[in-house]
């Protein structure tokens, strides 16, 4: 009996003495690697710029979320540019990567004046792996090759002579399925699904509603694989994510190789989409893209033209929402485009030029909310900056959002005011919701017909009410309405024009 119990007692002890040393094992673990990596980063090298490289792995990169899901991602910008000191740059460690983050509208003009020689583009693994060889990952003269291609077609010269009038066919039709007759919608769901239409058309003449369905189903799971971490593991989004990405390249090359018959054989112009251009035009030297060049390339203007364009109406919907007076403005300025012309004649490029307020409203809606989260970059050799050192190697990252709410560049900055477009507009450097320089976003003039296209065909029909007027934002890594902005929409009830 005693033994007994003794053998007991020891067992218990023994069993309590494992788990401590389960417990504890890793806590030791990571107070080591902490001290390590706490160690380890301020070795020597005395010039780097003031910051923090945070948790072990993690780095910052839970603050970095934390301001996002709270609707202020100006937050981790101006906590530390306070906490250090340093306007005009700290470091911090993002996404796994050791990071200078440069500030204010110096950061942005250094940028751009040294992309390609100071600076190169760079992005996280997920979406470079995702995306493989395309505009968006090449660098250096390949870069500039690939964007004069594609410049050709997305330049306002092309939309001047060819697409206006095409995106009004799309969106009126768009409005009379989604929008007519529906007393509520969802708005960022819907015009998520008015974006990925429109670039289907433009792009690839696919106008068939079941085969786009299954293109943005497929694309929608791409898209979440962006912000996973880039594990090519069976039941990983990320895993779910490149199968969608060989469907749709799959896709895409047929499409690509049909439509090369179909130019042969002199059924379709070569003007006829971006899809017939590309196909069909060479540089100066002769050079084409090839097949595969063309696949990848429409994948990433479908990517980049789709969450950035849905984000901008829905704010551009709430905004109009919030403010009564301004909606007033920018409707009487569309009504009396609608008026100069006969019914049920379609927009032309110059209409789209005589949108002057309306567009001040859409640039003071990309002010507050840009869709453009930021840019990364990549150092390319050690960099001076402000007095301090970036290590080559170091990534780069620049936020659109704190530049764009910085009490520096804009007066009472949080008040919705499109008047500060009038004139000259905001100093340069503080206002860049396409980037710039370089690398500057080549899909400006197609987000601006496509987002003037829209408000026009809706405000002439409908005023709306939103439903959840305090809606929660975040940001991930694009601002969000938490619920999809829902709307009551009430229809014209006399005849505008
Ligand atoms: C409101 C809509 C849009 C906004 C706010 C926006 C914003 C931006 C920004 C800020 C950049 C620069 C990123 C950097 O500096 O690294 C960019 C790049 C880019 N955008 Fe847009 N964009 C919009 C719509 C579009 C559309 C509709 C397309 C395609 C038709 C497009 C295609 C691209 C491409 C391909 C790049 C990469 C350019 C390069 O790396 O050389 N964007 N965009």
């Amino acid at each position: 009996m005693g033994t007994r119990e003794y053998k007991y007692g020891r067992t218990a002890r023994g069993s309590h003495t494992q788990t401590m040393i389960q417990v504890l094992t890793p806590v030791i673990l990571f107070i080591a690697l902490y001290v390590f990596w706490n160690v380890y980063n301020k070795r020597s090298k005395t010039n780097l710029p003031p910051g923090s490289f945070g948790w072990p792995f993690l780095g910052e990169t839970l603050a970095l979320v934390r301001a996002n899901w709270d609707g202020v991602p100006e937050r981790f910008v101006e906590e530390r540019i306070e906490k250090y000191g340093s306007p005009l740059v700290f470091k911090t460690s993002l996404l796994g990567e050791r990071m200078a983050v440069l500030c204010g509208p110096a950061g942005h003009k250094f940028r751009f004046a040294n992309e390609n020689k100071l600076v190169g583009a760079w992005w996280p693994l997920p979406i470079m792996r995702l995306f493989g060889r395309c505009l968006l990952t090449i660098r250096g003269d390949e870069t500039k090759w690939m964007r004069k291609m594609l410049l050709s077609y997305l330049s306002p010269d092309a939309f001047a002579t060819h697409y206006a009038a095409t995106m009004d066919v799309v969106t009126r039709r768009h409005i009379d399925v989604h929008w007519r007759g529906k007393e509520q919608v969802n708005v960022f769901q819907t015009v998520k699904l008015y974006a990925f239409e429109l670039a289907c058309r433009l792009f690839l003449s696919l106008e068939e509603p079941n085969h786009i369905a299954k293109l943005a189903s497929l694309f929608n799971i791409f898209l979440k694989g962006l912000l996973e971490l880039p594990i090519n593991f069976p039941g990983t989004w990320f895993y779910s994510a490149i199968k969608a990405r060989d469907t749709i390249r799959m896709e895409l090359m047929m499409i690509i190789k049909a439509r090369r018959v179909e130019i042969e054989e002199g059924k379709v112009s070569s003007s006829q989409d971006l899809l017939s251009h590309l196909l069909t035009s060479s540089d100066e030297n002769g050079r084409y893209l090839t097949e595969k060049d063309i696949a990848n390339n429409i994948l990433i203007l479908l990517f980049a033209g789709h969450d950035t364009s849905t984000t901008a109406i829905t704010f551009l919907i709430k905004s109009l929402g919030e403010h009564p007076d301004v909606y007033d403005k920018v409707l009487k300025e569309q009504l009396e485009i609608s008026k100069a012309k006969q019914v049920g004649e379609l927009l032309n490029w110059e209409d789209i030029q005589k949108m002057r307020y309306s567009w001040n409203v859409v640039s003071e809606v990309m002010r507050l909310y840009p869709p453009g989260f930021g840019a990364f970059r990549e150092a390319l050799v050690d960099i001076e900056y402000a007095g301090y050192t970036i290590p080559k190697g170091w990534k780069i990252y620049l936020s659109y959002a704190s530049l764009h709410k910085d009490i520096a560049n804009f007066e009472d900055v949080t008040r919705f005011d499109p008047s500060r477009f009038e004139g000259a507009g905001p100093t340069p450097f503080t206002y860049l919701p396409f980037g710039g320089g370089p690398r500057m976003c080549i899909g400006k003039e197609f987000a601006r017909l496509e987002i003037l296209t829209f408000l026009h065909d809706i405000i002439t029909n409908f005023k709306w009410e939103l439903l959840i007027p305090e809606e929660k934002i975040e940001y991930d890594p694009m601002p969000t309405p938490v619920k999809g902005l829902p709307i009551r929409l009430h229809p014209h009830q006399v005849e505008l024009f």
